[in-house]
């Protein structure tokens, strides 16, 4: 399992007028990490940060000791936002031929992340007549080219049902199993549980860090949702 995946020391961002991080510090390693907090908390400015694309005021933020977003880390992290980041009018299999050469990746990596996300089936379908789900999975497959170490997915469940998203949280599971350091942002609440550690972030802060046992006991309570609320009153 990787230990040091995303190092990050006494990080500042402003975003308009306002501080969104002051002076963040956090290690992140392998398995599957999620970052839950309320809407508008800094979840994106933060992954934002993790792939080097969000301006800072101070700090540092490494990814496997390189700094965030230099070419040494180019496929290695791998980075789904949550606007659709796939061509409506291509082929899934043509969006990712697309996407292996932009990236400089051998073309064979198509056949391999297609049934990775398992579209094997909707291969030759064109993106814009793909389901929520699919074409999700189909971004999930472009970030996945390359075999990155770290997957960044800023809400990648979100507008899905159920059965999607536990589908795609089985991904993140094998992904991690197969030693990708997965960090995966939610604003729901019971997403929490499937991850092997959870940062709480409120108004740019991480409130609780640790597993999703750990911080209901912690707080004495028995559910992620009463956890949060607990150590909020708390923390006030
Ligand atoms: N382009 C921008 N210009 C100015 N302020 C912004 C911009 N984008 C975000 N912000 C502000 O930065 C703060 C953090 O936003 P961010 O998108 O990181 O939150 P979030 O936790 O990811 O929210 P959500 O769950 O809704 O995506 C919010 O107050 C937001 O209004």
């Amino acid at each position: 399992m990787v230990k040091n995946a995303v190092e990050i020391r006494g990080l500042r961002v402003r975003r308009g007028a306002r501080p969104v991080l002051d002076g963040l510090e956090l290690r992140i390693g392998g398995g599957v990490t999620g970052l839950l907090g309320p809407s508008g908390c800094g979840k994106s400015t933060l992954m934002r940060c993790l792939v080097g694309v969000q301006r800072t005021r101070a700090g540092t933020v490494s990814i496997f000791g390189e700094a965030a977003g230099s070419r040494p880390l180019r496929d290695r992290v791998g980075y789904v936002t949550q606007a659709a980041s796939v061509y409506d009018d291509l082929t899934v299999a043509e969006n990712l031929r697309f996407f292996a050469r932009v990236l400089g990746v051998d073309s064979g990596e198509v056949d391999r992340v297609v049934e990775a996300v398992d579209l094997a089936r909707s291969r030759d379908q064109v993106v814009g007549r793909l389901s929520g789900g699919q074409r999700s999975r189909a971004s999930l497959a472009v970030a996945l080219l390359g075999s990155p170490d770290l997957l960044v997915l800023d809400e990648p469940t979100v507008g899905l049902d159920p059965v999607l998203r536990e589908d795609l949280w089985a991904l993140f599971h094998r992904l991690a199993d197969a030693g990708t350091a997965v960090f995966v942002s939610s604003h729901v609440m019971d997403e929490a549980e499937r991850c092997h550690r959870l940062l709480l972030m409120r108004d740019g802060r991480i409130i609780a860090d640790g597993s999703p046992d750990d911080i209901k006991r912690e707080a004495q309570a028995d559910s992620i949702d009463a956890a949060f609320l607990a150590i909020v009153r708390r923390d006030a």
